[in-house]
């Protein structure tokens, strides 16, 4: 069993890393850092932290994660994504510390049928995507030890996320028009942190490389926002909370064409677990169990708080 003494934590304020850092404390000490404190558009400033800290485990879910934003903002997107993986890689490398960094479906172009395996070629149809693969490649060329856990579809309890907006926006409008002609696996920040650990335990210097690390299952956005709003319906209603304005009968299933966006999204991220599982001898949840965990705790929480 692994164990590392010091680790280097970035984007302590993001859903991942919000999830990462309370469990990263049974591994060893954490130094987990705010943008303000580690800004990785600057490679000087990252290689000045990074140098100062001496870790031996640094683990990366910073990221821009703009997906729209980043089709008129590519210079910043690919110094995020693409540059800085690369920066934290050397360094890692200087200090012989393991790297875990994480990656987007964003990087398929989504015409295959069948769930993608690490094998599969990349064809990234945004600058999101191209940006994170950039950072893979990156990281890959330093040859540093490193763990790419690529993710999809990232929700939790806190931070901003496709479940969190639909809860919004199911409580102030009568109806939902959700794409359903895109199809992934939504997964919780609660699982990838809890996989990243199971990983970090099983690690003895062999398993280096790329692996998909999403909840099992596949649905659309259109079927996550339904199983989201029925999940929310039974507990709100177990536990006395207020009743969501859409209910499933007015969430309507819509097109790619009919919602436009800046950034063009693969119509198939669906991605196989089969190496992550074997490889560190875990299960990954189905989808529908992870959301069902996450909307208690929502729930949960929101009661303690009004
Ligand atoms: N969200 C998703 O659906 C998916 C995410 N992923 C990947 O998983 C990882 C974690 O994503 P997630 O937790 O959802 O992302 P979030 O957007 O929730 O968090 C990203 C964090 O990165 C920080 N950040 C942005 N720019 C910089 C910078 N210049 N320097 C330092 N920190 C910066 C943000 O800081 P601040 O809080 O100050 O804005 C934020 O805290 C990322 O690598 C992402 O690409 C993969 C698939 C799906
Ligand atoms: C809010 C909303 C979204 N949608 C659609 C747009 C899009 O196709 C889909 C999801 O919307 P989002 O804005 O959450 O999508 P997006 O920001 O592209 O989500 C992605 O984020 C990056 C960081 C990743 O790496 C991906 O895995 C994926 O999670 O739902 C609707 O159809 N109706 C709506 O009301
Ligand atoms: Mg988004």
């Amino acid at each position: 069993m692994a164990t590392f003494n010091k680790i280097l934590l970035t984007g302590i304020n993001g859903q991942v890393g919000h999830a990462l850092y309370p469990k990263l404390q049974s591994l060893g000490e954490v130094v987990a850092l705010d943008r303000s404190q580690l800004d990785l558009s600057k490679p000087d400033h990252i290689r000045d932290v990074v140098r100062q800290t001496k870790p031996d485990l640094i683990i990366n879910p910073a990221a821009y994660t703009a997906v729209d934003k980043a089709e008129s903002e590519p210079e910043l997107a690919y110094a995020i994504n693409g540059t800085a993986p690369g920066i934290l890689a050397e360094e890692a490398a200087k200090l012989n510390a393991l790297l875990v960094h994480y990656s987007t479906d964003y990087v398929f172009d989504g015409t295959k049928t069948t769930p993608y395996t690490e094998l599969d070629e990349t064809n990234p149809l945004s600058v999101y995507g191209a940006s994170k693969l950039a950072g893979e490649k990156a990281i890959q060329e330093v040859g540093a030890n490193h763990l790419i856990f690529r993710t999809s579809w990232v929700y939790g309890a806190y931070g901003k996320n496709f479940m969190r907006t639909i809860l919004r926006l199911a409580a102030e409008r009568d109806s939902l028009n959700i794409v359903a002609d895109q199809f992934g696996a939504p997964t919780s920040t609660e699982s990838i942190a809890d996989a990243t650990i199971t990983a970090l335990h099983a690690w003895d210097g062999t398993q280096r490389g790329v692996y998909h690390l999403v909840n099992t299952g596949e649905t659309s956005w259109h079927g996550f926002a339904l199983e989201i709003i029925r999940q929310y319906g039974e507990i709100a209603q177990k536990k006395n909370l207020a009743k969501l304005k859409s209910t499933v009968e007015n969430v309507v299933g819509i097109t790619t064409a009919e919602y436009p966006t800046p950034a063009h999204r693969p119509a198939n991220s669906k991605m196989s677990t089969e190496k992550f599982m074997s490889t560190f001898k875990t299960e990954l949840a189905p989808w529908e169990l992870a959301l069902r965990s996450t909307v208690t705790h929502l729930a949960t929480f929101s009661v303690e708080n009004h």
